[in-house]
Order: C-alpha cells, then sequence, then structure tokens
C-alpha cells in the first residue's frame, strides 16, 4: 500500500514508518497540514495516519479536508493514550480507525490489515458497480427497436461505410455527440460481422479509475496492486475471437494509451503484474464524444494510437441534423412503448408533432427515446400533447407550462431533481468534462455516471 504519516513529531514518524515500512508498503511523511494536504491533492494513498494534535494545528480539521477532497481516504487517527472520546469523535467524523500512542507494532500490523481488506472490498464494490452500469446498458439497449435508414445523406454515408466495413476486421472508430447510437451501432457492425458468434464485450474507459481500468482491460495476477487477491482474466481475454468496444475513448489515461497501442499494433499484451506476454485476438471498435485532435493538441491522447484506430472512421450526425428523421424515430419509439404499457395511444397530435421536430435534442436518441417513453405513460389521451412531453422540451420552444424557472433551491423538487439541472447547467456552461467535475466536487467517473443516468449529452 502507499501510506502517508503525518504528524510533528519526528520519533512518532519514524517509529510509525519503521513499522509500516518494515511490512513492505511504502511510506512518505508529512510534518504539518500544509505539506499534508499538498500530498493528499497530489497521490492517491491507501492509508493515512493522522496525528490529532499537529503542534499548533487542529488534526480533526484536517482530517475533515482530507475527507473533503477524498470521500473514501482511510485515516487512522493518533491519539494519546486514555483519549477515548476523540477517538470517537474521529471515527464519528469518518476516520477509519484510531492508533492510541505509545503503540506496539502489532498493533499497527493489525491496521494495515483491517486497511487492506477495506481496500479490497472497495475495489470489488467499484467494479460490481461497473458491472451494473454495463448490465444497465444492456437492458437499455433491449428495448425498442432499432432503426438503421435514414433520409439524411451523411447518415446514409456513414451507415454504408460502416455496413461494409462491418465484414473486415478493420478497426473502426465511431464519432458524434453522446446518444447519437454509437454504442447501439457498434453492436450492430459486430452482429454483421464474420464473427458475430463470438463475444462482444465492451468496456467504459471513464467509468474506472486508471488501475482498474487497466486491471479490466489487461486481467492482472495476485498481488499485483492492493486488492488483487485472485489472478483475474481481463476484457481483451474475454473478447477472445470477438469484438472489444472500448466507449468513450477519448478518456483513456494517457498511461494507458501505449498498452492500448502495443496491442493494436503488435496484437500483444501481458496482464498486470506479470511478465508473460501474451497473444490478443480481438477486433476493436472505439466511439467518443471528444474531438481527438484537439486531446491530441492538448497532450491528452497520443497521435500515434489516434492513427491507429482512425482506420476507419466515422461521424454519427447529431438528431438535430436529421430532421427527415425524427419523427420515423418518434413514431417506432411510440409504437414500442405503448405495446409495452399495454395502452392503445395513436400518435402525436399535430402540435406534439411540430414539437417534436422543432426541438433540438441536445441529448439526442437517448433523449428523445426517453421523452417518448415518459410522454406515453403521462398521455391522458390517444394523441400524444405537447404537455406530454418533458418541460425542458417545452421550455425550449416557449410553450406554457415551462418549468425552468421552478428550478431553484427550495422549491419543489428532489434532490436528484435539483442535482440533475446543477449538472445539466454546469456542461451546457463548461466544456471540459475535467473542469465540469472539479467545480462539481466530483471525479470524472462519477460525472460519467451521472451523465448517463440523467441522459445529459
Ligand atoms: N439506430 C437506432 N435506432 C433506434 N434507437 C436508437 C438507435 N441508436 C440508438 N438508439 C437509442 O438511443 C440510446 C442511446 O444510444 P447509444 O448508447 O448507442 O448512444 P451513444 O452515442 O453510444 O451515447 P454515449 O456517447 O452517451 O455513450 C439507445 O439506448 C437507444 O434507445
Amino acid at each position: 500500500m502507499d501510506i502517508l504519516i503525518i504528524d510533528d513529531e519526528e520519533s512518532i514518524r519514524t517509529a510509525t514508518r519503521l513499522a509500516v515500512e518494515s511490512e513492505g508498503h511504502y511510506v512518505e511523511t508529512a510534518e504539518n497540514s500544509k505539506t499534508a494536504m499538498m500530498r493528499v491533492r497530489e497521490e492517491n494513498w491507501d492509508l493515512i495516519f493522522l496525528d490529532v494534535r499537529l503542534g499548533e494545528e487542529d488534526g480533526l480539521e484536517l482530517l475533515a479536508k482530507i475527507l473533503k477532497k477524498r470521500p473514501d481516504q482511510l485515516v487512522v487517527i493518533f491519539t494519546a493514550y486514555s483519549s477515548v472520546e476523540i477517538a470517537i469523535k474521529a471515527t464519528q467524523e469518518g476516520a477509519f480507525d484510531y492508533l492510541e500512542k505509545p503503540f506496539t507494532p502489532d498493533r499497527v500490523r493489525g491496521i494495515l490489515l483491517k486497511a487492506r481488506k477495506a481496500l479490497a472490498d472497495g475495489n470489488e464494490i467499484r467494479t460490481l458497480r461497473n458491472t451494473v452500469t454495463e448490465l444497465k446498458t444492456q437492458v437499455e439497449s433491449s428495448g425498442p427497436p432499432t432503426r438503421f435508414s435514414s433520409e439524411d445523406p451523411m447518415m446514409q454515408g456513414a451507415l454504408d461505410t460502416l455496413f461494409r466495413a462491418a465484414k473486415t476486421p478493420a478497426s473502426i472508430l465511431l464519432l458524434g455527440e453522446s446518444g447519437t447510437g454509437k454504442s447501439v451501432i457498434a453492436k450492430t457492425i459486430h452482429e454483421n460481422s464474420d464473427i458475430a458468434q463470438k463475444p462482444f464485450v465492451t468496456v467504459s474507459c471513464p467509468s474506472l479509475s486508471k488501475q482498474l481500468l487497466e486491471s479490466e482491460l489487461f486481467g492482472h495476477v495476485r498481488g499485483a496492486f492492493t486488492g488483487a487477491v485472485k489472478d483475474q482474466w481481463g476484457k481483451v481475454h474475454a473478447a477472445d475471437g470477438g469484438t472489444l468496444f472500448l466507449d468513450e475513448i477519448g478518456e483513456l489515461p494517457m498511461e494507458i494509451q501505449p498498452k492500448l497501442l502495443r496491442l493494436l499494433q503488435e496484437r500483444e499484451y501481458e496482464r498486470v503484474g506479470e511478465n508473460k506476454t501474451r497473444a490478443a485476438n480481438v477486433r476493436i471498435i472505439a466511439a467518443t464524444n471528444r474531438n481527438l485532435k484537439a486531446s491530441i493538441e492538448k497532450g491528452e491522447f497520443r497521435e500515434d494510437l489516434y492513427y491507429r484506430i482512425n482506420v476507419i472512421s466515422v461521424e454519427l450526425p447529431p438528431l438535430r441534423a436529421r430532421t427527415g428523421d425524427l419523427l420515423a424515430f418518434a413514431d417506432d419509439y411510440l409504437t414500442h412503448f405503448s405495446k409495452q404499457i399495454g395502452r392503445n395511444i395513436k400518435g402525436f397530435s399535430p402540435a406534439a408533432r411540430e414539437f417534436v421536430s422543432s426541438y433540438p435534442w441536445p441529448g439526442n436518441l437517448r433523449e428523445l427515446r426517453n421523452a417518448i417513453e415518459r410522454a406515453t405513460i403521462l398521455a391522458r389521451d390517444e394523441y400524444i400533447e405537447p404537455q406530454d412531453l418533458p418541460n425542458r422540451a417545452a421550455g425550449a420552444i416557449g410553450t406554457p407550462g415551462a418549468e425552468e424557472n421552478k428550478i431553484v433551491p427550495g422549491a419543489d423538487l428532489t434532490i436528484q431533481e435539483l442535482e440533475e439541472e446543477h449538472i445539466r447547467r454546469v456542461l451546457e456552461r463548461i466544456k471540459s468534462q475535467q473542469q465540469a467535475a472539479k467545480i462539481l466536487g466530483i471525479d470524472k467517473a462519477t460525472l460519467y455516471r451521472k451523465r448517463k443516468r440523467y441522459d445529459i449529452a
């Protein structure tokens, strides 16, 4: 584990360092809260030991700051013998455990074991969360029928290229705004390929930490990192002979990019913590809503990797540019959802049709689909009316009933509605996901999950 010891007394720093290092962990120390916070901001620490009294400074105040920055951080508080109240207060305020001074190496060992277990459990929970996201995506895609015809020349060209490329082993890069159907197309390309009988495996690049993502892709061996309690194969192995779909590849951390490049160039990879080189036999389809050329310029994406995945690249136009297709999608969704919930909705009123055609649908097909599903449930009559469509859409074209102004703290809103609207507005203003996540006080992976949950483009 990587461990930070924060104490103003040199003797305690040294004693703890020796006890921890003798167990094979990496240790750094800090003697005041300023240095400590700097290291907390810069690095991920598996465990932090923190003295409750840091000279003139209050260790509990520092605890609060650390947990604000990193809510899942494990912090063990050093307390003086018999100050039980402080130990209780610290654990109530989020400390993982406490250690009474003077302590024995055995007690430190006990805490290290407990921390290792907690980290392993945390990793498992994160992996499970990711699996749930995947399953949700699968359930979502088993919804309404998919339509692969278009009135729009750009979309026709894109579909033509994709269906021709499907039969070849070439890597494909799908570009387009969120919700334009990149994941659905990736699956369809696989189903129309010669390897359709083999697995189709998705990796969501932003939804995991760098370390978990690397292990998710390539697998790991026992002991490769904290929480790697047994050998595990990755998704490259799971997709053997089939297609590996890298969703949101623009979010792939720089450190993993050379490994993906090697996978594409040499068809080789290694599991994390192992030297044995393994052969990879997968076809890669990647998708992103980012401008990868701009990412290259900013030094966030490798140019050589870009050229490797860009063999066949296809841009899916946003829904607002496919006006000729809008109503066809809306009708498909309506037919599907009214059948699903057993309602006999005959169609859209002329005003609702006008509405659907003129709203820009920034969340693209995903937003349209959700709006129609909701309208099918809410419709009072046999025809969908504008007021059955979401308020956001209504507000956008100035229809009475717009409720934009009701989105204020203290109004009749659920916390979720408030959160959704806040995230939406920050993202409308701030284009960089990194910066938006910073403003919102969450990490990029959490922002990604929330965007998916609320269908925010
Ligand atoms: N060809 C299609 N026909 C009908 N509906 C579609 C089609 N493609 C996508 N959709 C609908 O839009 C939803 C979003 O599609 P998808 O997840 O593929 O978008 P995406 O571009 O991958 O989004 P993101 O960038 O956010 O991952 C799907 O769940 C589906 O309901």
